[in-house]
């Protein structure tokens, strides 16, 4: 009898996630939920901070601990850190199924108490706590390479990573069948006003984070225009708002904790008050279970919570326009071969 052993890449291959800023908060949940949605998956913790990268992978290791999981030391805020990452992640994977461009940061100096008292008592109450708008105060400084820090870190470590990997990327991974996921941790702080494309780096506003995350926004509309021919498909991801050191950078714990009632109310108008990671990390598990052809590109993807504190996964529409996005991502690409120059890359 003969056997037909020939079996599609799908059948055969172990699924591939890496995931930036794995190491803590969002990005850490969402490797233990992926672990244990499916313990074949390999994950690959792209981390600015070794130890604490070897620390989380040990933390995974200890609920299922034959799985395979690798750290690998990126900073998203030095294009020689991606650089040196993705030749790394080249070298142990041919092919990534899951690209989580998560690591993020903002600097927050203070919170304008004034404003927040006045909008608590106004129409503008939902959306002040959706978004965060004018409440706080940021600030950002020039990275190594010359670049706005949150720009850097948030976005073009992430647009970098993107075009250097993509030899291991869906059909241009040398597999016919091979498909792949490019999934941003954006945000609902992604406000349209705050971005220039004149100004992408934002160097001239005061809300270099609102700019950034909507920049991804942009980013991941036009990488779907010009990849998905190759089965690479992007998506942008709401969290929520979620207790992690990011908001402990904006407020002590201990004030969140306090408030913790207080936001698991607002739950009643504000379904974007997530908390906990578990919640926040939703949507992002959830695009990995997706046939993501089906999904639409100007889609953008809520992790939101019931009052009973169910997560689920609602949809908005983002209805960027693609000319912008791809005006944007030739602005990137120049920065991109600008710095190439400079490395002698
Ligand atoms: N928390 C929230 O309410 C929301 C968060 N988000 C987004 O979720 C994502 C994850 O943040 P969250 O889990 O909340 O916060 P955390 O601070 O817990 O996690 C951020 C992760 O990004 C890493 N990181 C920061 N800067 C860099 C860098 N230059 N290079 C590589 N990694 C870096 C951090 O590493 P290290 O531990 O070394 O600092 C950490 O692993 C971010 O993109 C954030 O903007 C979006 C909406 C709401
Ligand atoms: C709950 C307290 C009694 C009052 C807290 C007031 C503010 C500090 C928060 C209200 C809305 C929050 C918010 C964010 C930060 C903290 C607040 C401004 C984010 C900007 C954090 C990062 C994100 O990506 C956004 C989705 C958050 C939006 C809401």
């Amino acid at each position: 009898m003969v056997m037909d052993v020939k079996k599609n890449f799908h059948q055969t291959h172990s699924k591939v996630a890496v995931i930036t800023g794995a190491n803590a908060g969002i990005g850490f949940t969402l490797a233990e939920r992926l672990l244990k949605a499916n313990h074949k998956i390999r994950l690959c913790l792209a981390c600015r901070n070794y130890d604490k990268g070897q620390a989380a992978a040990k933390a995974l290791k200890e609920s299922s601990p034959d799985v395979d999981i690798w750290v690998v030391l990126l900073d998203t805020s030095s294009v020689e850190s991606v650089y040196a990452a993705s030749k790394a992640i080249k070298e142990r994977y041919d092919h990534i199924d899951y690209l989580y461009l998560n690591a993020g940061m903002m600097k927050v100096t203070g919170v304008d108490w004034h404003y927040f008292w006045k909008g608590l008592f106004s129409s503008r109450v939902f959306f002040m706590f959706t978004t965060g708008e004018g409440l706080l105060k940021q600030e950002d400084n020039v990275t190594n390479d010359g670049l706005q820090n949150v720009f850097q870190t948030n976005v073009f470590g992430h647009y970098v990573l993107i075009k250097e990997l993509e030899d291991v990327l869906g059909n241009l991974s040398g597999k016919p069948d091979g498909t792949s996921q490019l999934i941003w941790t954006s945000s609902s702080a992604s406000l349209e006003h705050k971005f220039d494309i004149e100004d992408f780096q934002h160097k001239k506003g005061n809300d270099p984070y609102s700019s950034s995350k909507f920049a991804m926004d942009v980013i991941s509309v036009g990488l779907n225009s010009r990849m998905n021919k190759f089965n690479i498909f992007s998506h942008a991801v709401c969290p929520g708002l979620v207790m992690t050191n990011l908001t402990y950078g904006i407020l002590p714990q201990w004030f969140w904790t306090l408030s913790l009632p207080l936001l698991w109310l607002l739950r009643f108008f504000v379904p974007s008050m997530t908390s906990t990671t578990d919640n926040g990390s939703e949507a992002l598990l959830w695009l990995s279970q997706q046939n993501p052809s089906a999904l639409d590109p100007q889609s953008k993807f809520l992790s939101e919570v019931s009052v009973l504190n169910k997560p689920f996964v609602a949809t908005k529409q983002m209805n960027i326009d693609p000319d912008k996005a791809e005006r944007l991502m030739q602005e990137l690409d120049r920065l991109d071969l600008s710095l190439r120059a400079r490395y002698k890359k």
